[in-house]
């Protein structure tokens, strides 16, 4: 049968809808587009609590999204927290502060959309370990930003806002503005990213094969410091990279040097910039950025030597039109399960994304559920080895898959801010130090087909996918033949070899008041026999009372 598989990790809004019954529900509930309750498509809706432009609104509702803007509602914490639990996605600017509170208290959220670069006012980890996915709009605001950044240099340069305000107070005084050109001089970049390559080369005129010419000097920032007459930041603001240009390293550099941060207040340290203004180290500062957004006090902005500006570097009609647009196309993309453009924290969801992988996905997240009960014991070391050709490039997503059917099975829950997804996992395994060995095998498995293996603490085992579905081919090398399919509520079942196991299992399960819908016992392995029951509806509790006439039992739900 030639059948489309359902997309587990990105369910589209529209299979969202048809397809919510128990257990393609249960299936699409941790990821992006949550069991919906009944909701019709267009009632999945977006928050939108920063001035982005309105382009942004429209995409997304062309799009069938519901979306409320209020700029406001930020600026009341209590509000807000109780508001966001009601919407699927977040979209912000950087005045929006989006606390581990905010995303705990945010129980329906699976996206939050930074509208431009610097992701640094969300709370990534916390968003990570609840499965939120965060995105952002790498190159919407990149030249605009570089522009301002030239902008500032030029200012510094020719002490341009001074001479304004001289003028403005109704004053001619050239003498008082002898400035400097920028020809001849070192620029020292620190951070040659998006925004670092453009501004060395920035010119609308220049074409790109004439600026290639000027060519950018790598070198240690020790042996840099000393030769530069402007430095300009433009990195994240990382533990790395807070207070980089300190006390020390104005006392490294010329006397008079200047400085120009468009990227994030505390790249440069600003008591330290303070100080060397005033003893002549730094010869002026061209500021975009702040520690605190506005400035808790103005010391900075007021001495005369910064110009300064309020966040301004991606607050042009372009940037700002592109990164709305973007931001409202890359959400419609990924709740529509076509692309997860832009995340910066779903490395294993964006992997695992094409159809062929999506139930391979699956198998990896049942076999390690499989495993996380039958064989634990505090080891936390799982072997993942694949068996084929064409899941020679799969490890990474699979070993993923596996550490979250993992950690599923062992979770007690009642771990606030935490829910087990292919986004968390990677982080969450981490945490847990469980770790995943990947190795791989081009020759066919003994099922000569492609075979998925999964190790811990002695026990393996095995498994593959038929059609859509993850089948279960062997555990602790007894053979399930023909293999049986993990789907469903199940009993999981271990007990002395016997003739007879088939029918003392279904027995007393049905004595206990088991609705079985059916059963399969595997091949023996050191004496013992697994068996597999299939239950109309999950047990009450507990697996039936039959733990005492088997070596063990687990409910499992797949
Ligand atoms: N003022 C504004 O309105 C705007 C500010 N920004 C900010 O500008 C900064 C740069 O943005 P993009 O160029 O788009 O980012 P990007 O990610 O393209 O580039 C950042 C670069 O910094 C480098 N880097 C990281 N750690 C470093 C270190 N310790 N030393 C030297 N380099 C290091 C990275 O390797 C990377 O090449 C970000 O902080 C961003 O938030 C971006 C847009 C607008
Ligand atoms: O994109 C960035 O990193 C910026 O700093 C721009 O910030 P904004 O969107 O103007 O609040």
């Amino acid at each position: 049968m030639n059948r489309e598989c359902p997309k587990a990790r990105l369910h589209t809004i529209k299979e969202n809808q048809e397809e919510i019954g128990e257990e393609k529900g249960k299936m699409v509930e941790d990821h992006m587009i949550k069991r919906n309750g009944g909701r019709t498509p267009a009632t999945l809706s977006v928050f939108i609590s920063d001035e982005v432009d309105p382009r942004c609104v429209e995409v997304l509702k062309e799009n069938g999204i519901e979306v409320v803007k209020d700029t406001k509602l930020r600026l009341d914490k209590e509000k807000f927290l109780a508001e966001i639990g009601k919407y699927d996605g977040l979209i912000v600017r950087s005045a929006t502060k989006v606390t581990a509170d905010i995303i705990n208290a945010a129980t329906n959220l699976k996206i939050i959309g930074r509208a431009g670069t610097g992701v640094d006012n969300i709370d990534c980890d916390a968003a990570t370990r609840r499965g939120v996915i965060v995105m952002n709009t790498p190159g919407g605001n990149t030249l605009s930003a570089a522009e301002h950044t030239c902008a500032l240099m030029c200012c510094l340069s020719r002490d341009i806002p001074n001479a304004v305000a001289t003028m403005r107070a109704g004053k001619w005084d050239r003498k008082a503005f002898m400035g400097s050109e920028l020809n001849g001089k070192t620029l020292g970049i620190i951070g040659l990213g998006r925004i670092g390559k453009e501004t060395i080369g920035f010119d609308p005129i220049i074409p790109g094969s004439v600026s290639a010419e000027f060519g950018v000097e790598w070198m240690d920032l020790e042996k840099l410091w000393p030769l530069v007459d402007y430095i300009t930041v433009h990195t994240p603001l990382i533990p790395q990279t807070k207070n980089l240009i300190s006390d020390k390293v104005f006392g490294l550099c010329k006397k008079g040097v200047r400085v120009v941060n468009c990227a994030r207040g505390g790249i440069i340290d600003e008591e330290a910039l303070l100080r060397a203004l005033d003893n002549g180290n730094c010869g002026g500062a061209g500021l975009d950025v702040y520690v605190n957004e506005p400035p808790e006090d103005y010391k900075l902005a007021q001495h005369p030597k910064v110009i300064p500006t309020p966040h301004l570097g991606a607050s042009t009609v372009e940037a700002q039109t592109r990164v709305a647009v973007e931001i409202a196309e890359q959400f419609v993309d990924a709740m529509n399960g076509k692309s997860l453009f832009g995340a910066i924290n779903a490395q294993a969801l964006q992997n695992s994304m094409s159809p062929e992988s999506q139930p391979w996905v699956r198998l990896g997240e049942t076999l390690g559920t499989v495993l996380g009960n039958i064989g634990t014991s505090g080891q936390k070391s799982l072997k993942i080895t694949t068996y084929g050709d064409s899941l020679k490039k799969a490890g990474g997503y699979l070993s993923t898959a596996v550490q979250l059917g993992f950690m599923r099975s062992q979770s007690q829950g009642g771990d606030e801010g935490v829910r087990h997804t292919l986004v968390s996992a990677p982080t969450l395994a981490k945490q847990l130090g469980i770790q995943a060995i990947t190795s791989h095998s081009d020759a066919a498995s003994a099922s000569s087909g492609p075979e998925v293996t999964v190790s811990l603490d002695g026990f393996t085992v095995s498994g593959t996918v038929s059609g859509c579905d993850p089948v279960l081919l062997s555990i602790d090398g007894a053979p399930f033949s023909p293999p049986v399919q993990l789907k469903g509520s199940t009993i999981l079942v271990k007990a002395k070899s016997s003739p007879q196991l088939l029918a003392d299992i279904a027995g007393k399960l049905a004595k206990n008041g088991a609705q079985m819908t059916g059963m399969s016992v595997s091949g023996e392995t050191k004496g013992s026999q697994w068996g597999l029951v299939y239950l109309a509806v999950p047990p009450p509790s507990g697996v039936f009372g039959i733990q005492e006439a088997v070596q063990s039992a687990f409910s499992l739900r797949f």
